[in-house]
């Protein structure tokens, strides 16, 4: 095995062969979705509790039909709550729906223009959370200081975003990634505002130990495609930034010595 196909993302315990994380929103229909899916090699996959039945309205098309739990880990997301109450309501709900598994995608947002997360409900629901025994990843600012206090209640993972949701911006503020990165002592991924696969090449070589997506493979003119694409990308970033990449240089240097060369200067 190469170092790159022995390199594991492991979150609360499990350990994972895939680092990209995938949305089930904004697809054409559930076999699109089932196919980009399969395409991107996603092993975690985030469901908006919701927005989307997976059991809750029994006799409605199920997205766990598609997304089978026994083949991919179900991350319950909270988008669409803006108080860490009605996150907190979610999480529990979501627990309830998947046989009492406790991993989650904590988000509480700000308001509907931005979708930027509220920080100040974020950190209220997660520190409730973790008390109740859930595996909390949460999806937060660039704020680096938001990211450490987010890591020290107990959340598994820190997933800041790259741009905004939806936007399609890619990473806005690599610098602060870069400082979130650096004191990091839970696994960072980055979370919304992907494009396209150079985006997600870009978080990986950055150092993140993941990213999650929705928008950039749904929203693309091929979505399996792209979630392919995106699968090659996520692992070339990873792989670059375990190779670690050659100093930058202002001038030239050749790439054969001028010395001993076989033509010429005679
Ligand atoms: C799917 C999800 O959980 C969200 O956090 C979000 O939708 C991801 O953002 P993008 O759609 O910009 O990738």
């Amino acid at each position: 095995m190469t170092e790159i196909q022995e390199d594991a993302l492991e979150i609360a315990g499990v350990r994972y062969r895939s680092r990209l994380l995938v949305g089930t929103g904004k697809y054409k229909d559930m076999e699109e979705t089932r196919q980009a899916i399969e395409a991107s090699g996603a092993e975690i996959v985030t469901v908006a509790i919701r927005r989307t039945n997976i059991g809750q309205n029994p006799g409605e098309p199920n997205l766990l039909d598609v997304i089978p739990p026994d083949r991919y880990t179900i991350l319950p997301n909270t988008a669409g709550c803006f108080t860490a109450e009605d996150a907190v309501r979610t999480c529990r709900l979501a627990r309830e729906l998947l046989d009492g598994r406790n991993l989650v995608k904590l988000e509480v947002l700000a308001d509907q223009k931005t979708l930027f997360p509220n920080v100040v409900e974020t950190i209220k629901a997660a520190e409730v959370l973790v008390r109740e025994g859930f595996d909390v990843m949460v999806y937060t600012s660039d704020d680096p200081i938001i990211a450490r206090q987010l890591a020290e209640i107990g959340c598994v993972a820190v997933m800041p975003l790259a741009g905004l949701i939806g936007s399609g911006l890619g990473i806005c503020n690599p610098y602060n990634l870069r400082i979130i990165l650096e004191e990091a002592t839970v696994p960072i991924l980055v979370d919304a505002g992907v494009g396209t696969a150079s985006d997600a090449a870009i978080a990986m070589e950055l150092g993140c130990a993941g990213v999650l997506m929705n928008t950039a493979i749904a929203a693309a003119q091929k979505p399996v495609l792209m979630a392919e694409a995106m699968k090659h990308a996520v692992l070339a970033g990873r792989g670059a930034y375990l190779a670690g990449r050659m100093p930058r240089r202002l001038y030239a240097a050749a790439s054969s010595p001028w010395e001993g060369t076989f033509v010429g200067n005679e």
